[in-house]
């Protein structure tokens, strides 16, 4: 299958650079591909000799060339970003925004035009053709504008469609869930090595539990703490080390992880509404 649409990444971060890496070995050929950042020359030649794809100083000139537009810069330069580049943007294009927090009106707000916008919520996974991306409509976009975005992201991941209010928990759950899990490697790592591991021996131990665990939550109909209950043997070795986590209260830590994170998407939307009232 071939698709023919241009698409331009303004903000060439890790999340842009995940869509073009899983972009790219799928549906879109990398000539069809533009990205342009605030300043950074060297991350543009990076991108541009690992993916091949077009690589533009000129942001205005890339927005005009482009079908479908994808916002992804930091959370700082949203509001710098997105009037930069409002002028040369035309109601016939297609915005996908994966910017954490920031609402579709507050997007349409700054360009000053009827713009069609799809917010997504992806994750990094998206680099290997694992992302969770969740999916949103704003004001002018409808059923044609959804079919493209899910198009564009079901070649990085599974997608989900979900009213724009549920967007600050989807970021929280599944676009900030990685590092959540990369946090727990970490520490598993720490302590195969305290209680005695080779490095390699643990790193591909871990690996293999982790997969494995994910298979089984896929594959099984089985609740998690039914799974759960099935590692615990009585009087056993899992019954001992989550009696520890109980103690460090582990799941009521990572329930205010992702409550904070809920929040912190919440409030990255706000401060930007703020500053766009502000300025009016
Ligand atoms: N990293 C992740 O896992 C995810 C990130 N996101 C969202 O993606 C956005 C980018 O995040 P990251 O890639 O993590 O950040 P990052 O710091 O890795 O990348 C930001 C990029 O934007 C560019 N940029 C800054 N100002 C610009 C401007 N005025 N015009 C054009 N380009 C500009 C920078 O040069 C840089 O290349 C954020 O808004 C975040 O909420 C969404 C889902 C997941
Ligand atoms: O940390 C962040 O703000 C972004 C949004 C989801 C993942 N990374």
């Amino acid at each position: 299958m071939t698709n023919t649409k241009t698409i331009t990444f303004i903000g060439a971060g890790s999340m842009a650079e995940a869509l073009i890496s899983g972009m790219t070995k799928t549906l879109y050929k990398p000539e069809q591909i533009i990205v342009t950042n605030r300043s950074n020359k060297e991350r543009l030649e990076y991108i541009q000799n690992t993916y091949h794809v077009r690589v533009e100083a000129d942001k205005e000139k890339a927005v005009k060339e482009a079908d479908i537009i994808i916002l992804a810069m930091k959370p700082k330069d949203v509001a710098e970003g997105i009037t930069s580049i409002a002028q040369a943007i035309d109601k016939h294009q297609l915005i996908i925004s994966v910017l954490a927090g920031v609402s579709t009106e507050t997007i349409i707000s700054l360009i000053g035009k009827n713009v069609p916008i799809v917010r997504a919520m992806p994750n990094t996974s998206a680099a290997i053709g694992q992302s969770a991306t969740a999916l949103a409509l704003g004001r002018y976009a409808n059923d044609k504008h959804l079919a493209i975005a899910k198009e564009l992201f079901r070649t990085v991941g599974a997608v989900t469609v979900v009213p724009e209010e549920d967007l600050h928990a989807v970021t929280a759950l599944s676009g900030s869930g990685p590092a959540y899990i990369y946090y727990m490697v970490e520490a598993m790592e720490k302590a195969a090595e305290e209680i005695g591991l080779e490095q390699s021996v643990a790193k591909d131990l871990i690996l293999q539990t982790i997969i494995g665990a994910a298979e089984m939550l896929k594959s099984s109909k089985k609740h998690p703490s039914v799974l759960r209950k099935e590692v615990t043997s009585p009087g056993g070795t899992t019954e001992a080390g989550i009696k520890v986590l109980e103690d460090y209260r582990y799941q009521e830590a990572v329930i205010s992880c992702i409550k904070r994170a809920a929040k912190r998407s919440a409030e990255l939307g706000q401060s930007l509404l703020q500053l766009v009232k502000t300025h009016r």
